[in-house]
């Protein structure tokens, strides 16, 4: 059985449904959405094996996902560094910004400096809404993230794929592998192309929505806002 996957207009659709007849909040759902991210980041990295962890953001919803999940991962004991280099003036951003100077949490604009200290990293750069080729200033930053040893989580979509077809043929995005990614409410379309370890979160879909946009919900055991899924067998 394989995974059932939502396309990038139905999961703009269905977010949209989400804060329109769902009666969301964007802030709810970001909340959610980045406190999976901080709980599959705990399961791949535990603290006693680094608590550096190195956030890159992007200019949309992927990058305040990162920035929730970064304030989750300050409160467990994590060292969490941020990279955004395009930050939104929209207020919900720079709250989420906010909150993270209030606790210190270091900003950085030295993306290659910053990976020679991390144990870590989440590609908050781009989700379900990248489209066409890489813009600046990304190109040297998804290179960086292609060719680093260092463990990647990927937010929704491995930075720089595109959501339908997958790895881009060419471009600084060619031959990028993240070791692991946490698909939010869905998987996208580009899974079937993914090799490292898949999780599941956003812990927040009724069953008729589920419904409704033809989804499995995940079986979230306990407290559990991820569930690690094997594409292969689509263990839902
Ligand atoms: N229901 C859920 O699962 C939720 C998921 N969330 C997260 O939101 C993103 C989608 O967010 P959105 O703001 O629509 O878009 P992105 O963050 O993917 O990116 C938009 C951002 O990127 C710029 N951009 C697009 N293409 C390029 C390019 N080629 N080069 C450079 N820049 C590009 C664009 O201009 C925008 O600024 C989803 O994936 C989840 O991670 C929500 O948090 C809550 C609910
Ligand atoms: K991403």
């Amino acid at each position: 059985m394989a995974l059932r996957t939502l396309s990038a207009k139905s999961a703009a659709a269905l977010d949209q449904e989400l804060m329109s007849a769902g009666a969301f909040s964007i802030d709810q759902l970001m909340e959610l959405a980045g406190l999976s991210v901080s709980q599959a980041v705990f399961k791949l990295q535990p603290l006693n094996q680094g608590k550096r962890i190195l956030v890159a953001c992007g200019p949309g919803n992927n990058g305040g996902d990162g920035l929730v999940a970064a304030r989750h991962l300050f409160h467990y004991g994590y060292q969490p560094t941020i990279y955004y280099p395009k930050q939104s003036k929209n207020e919900l951003y720079q709250r989420l910004t906010k909150q993270l100077k209030d606790l210190k949490v270091p900003f950085t604009e030295d993306f290659p400096s910053a990976l020679k200290e991390t144990d870590h990293i989440v590609d908050a750069i781009f989700g379900f809404s990248f489209s066409g080729d890489v813009r600046e200033p990304f190109p040297k930053v998804i290179e960086a993230l292609r060719d680093t040893k260092i463990p990647v989580l990927a937010v929704d979509a491995p930075s720089s794929w595109n959501i339908e077809d997958g790895p881009p043929g060419s471009g600084p995005g060619k031959g990028f592998m993240p070791e692991a990614l946490i698909s939010l409410t869905a998987p996208k379309p580009l899974v079937k192309w993914f090799e490292g370890r898949h999780f599941l979160g956003g812990r927040f879909l009724t069953p008729e929505m589920a419904e409704k946009y033809n989804l499995e919900l995940p079986k979230y055991q306990d407290l559990d806002q991820i569930v690690e899924v094997n594409i292969e067998g689509g263990k839902l």
